[in-house]
């Protein structure tokens, strides 16, 4: 199993080597992405991909540190960061105090939050209270009924100038790496060379210093969700769906359970 990155050797990974991050939700699967992915972050994905809500928003903040629990015993020693829920970080003192519940109940890592200029400050009061933050900007999931969808950014001069400010704000709050969505390669690419963190980009062109996907669209499970950026590495949903068919089938002709599955 590779060491345990840290924060140090992330950030020294920048220009280097590029960084993998895949998402999990649960301890079977994170045990599986453990010797490949250099982090694991528990996405609040998991509430459109786990629970089939339609967006992220609903998810509380307690259903995420139940699956950060269970991710961070299938991986142990794998960096892992928890996504901090839509409404848990409203305020500093509300941000800080779920944070820390985070850190005491979970042995994640890193929590990330979604936005830019206008968390700034509430992203420094985490740093400098010891807790390790990875920014989000870009496309942010948890606008999506603010913003009237999911909306890529920086096909226009002013996104383009926004996302870059966002980048920058969060960079100098002390966060120490940075998630882009959802965004042209052209800012993708100038968002990774202004600022010294490390960039993991998911929908954002191959030149940030890593990529993210949710496990559930490159693994081909979650067939309704093919936007652009997924590539899928295995059919699954088509896999399972022939394995359970020939399952019913057997059972159904008798065929399982045979003798070697039969106790004496
Ligand atoms: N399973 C899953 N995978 C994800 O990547 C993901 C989630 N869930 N949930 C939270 C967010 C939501 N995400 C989304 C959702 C929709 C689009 C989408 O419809 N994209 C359009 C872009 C339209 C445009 O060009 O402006 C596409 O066609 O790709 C993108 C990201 C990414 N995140
Ligand atoms: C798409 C990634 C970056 C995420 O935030 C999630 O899985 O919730
Ligand atoms: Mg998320």
């Amino acid at each position: 199993m590779p060491k345990k990155e840290t924060i140090t050797s992330l950030q020294q990974a920048k220009g280097e080597r590029k960084i993998t991050m895949i998402t999990a939700y649960d301890a079977l699967f994170a045990s599986l992405f453990r010797e490949s992915a250099d982090m694991i972050l528990v996405g609040d994905s998991l509430n459109m991909s786990f629970k089939g809500e339609p967006d992220t928003l609903s998810i509380t903040l307690e259903q995420m540190i139940y699956h950060t629990q269970a991710v961070c015993n299938g991986a142990p020693d794998t960096f892992v960061v928890c996504d901090m829920p839509f409404g848990s970080t409203n305020t500093k003192e509300e941000a800080l105090a779920n944070a820390v519940k985070v850190f005491q109940q979970t042995r994640a890592d890193a929590v990330k939050i979604e936005g830019g200029c206008e968390r700034a400050d509430l992203v420094e009061h985490l740093t400098d209270n010891a807790i390790a933050v990875i920014g989000h900007v870009g496309l942010l999931p948890q606008s999506v009924r603010s913003e009237g969808g999911y909306k890529v950014k920086g096909r226009d001069e002013e996104s383009f100038k926004q996302v870059m400010a966002d980048a920058k704000a969060i960079e100098e709050s002390g966060a120490f790496a940075l998630v882009i969505e959802g965004v042209t390669p052209a800012l993708g690419k100038a968002v990774t060379e202004a600022v010294k963190i490390p960039v993991i980009g998911i929908g954002a062109g191959k030149e940030t210093d890593g990529q993210v996907l949710v496990w559930s669209d490159m693994l081909g499970f979650f067939e309704a969700f093919k936007p652009k950026f997924v590539k899928r590495y295995l059919e699954g949903a088509k896999l399972v769906k022939e394995a359970v068919g020939e399952y019913a089938k057997e059972v159904r002709s008798g065929i399982f359970p045979a003798e070697e599955h039969t106790y004496k």
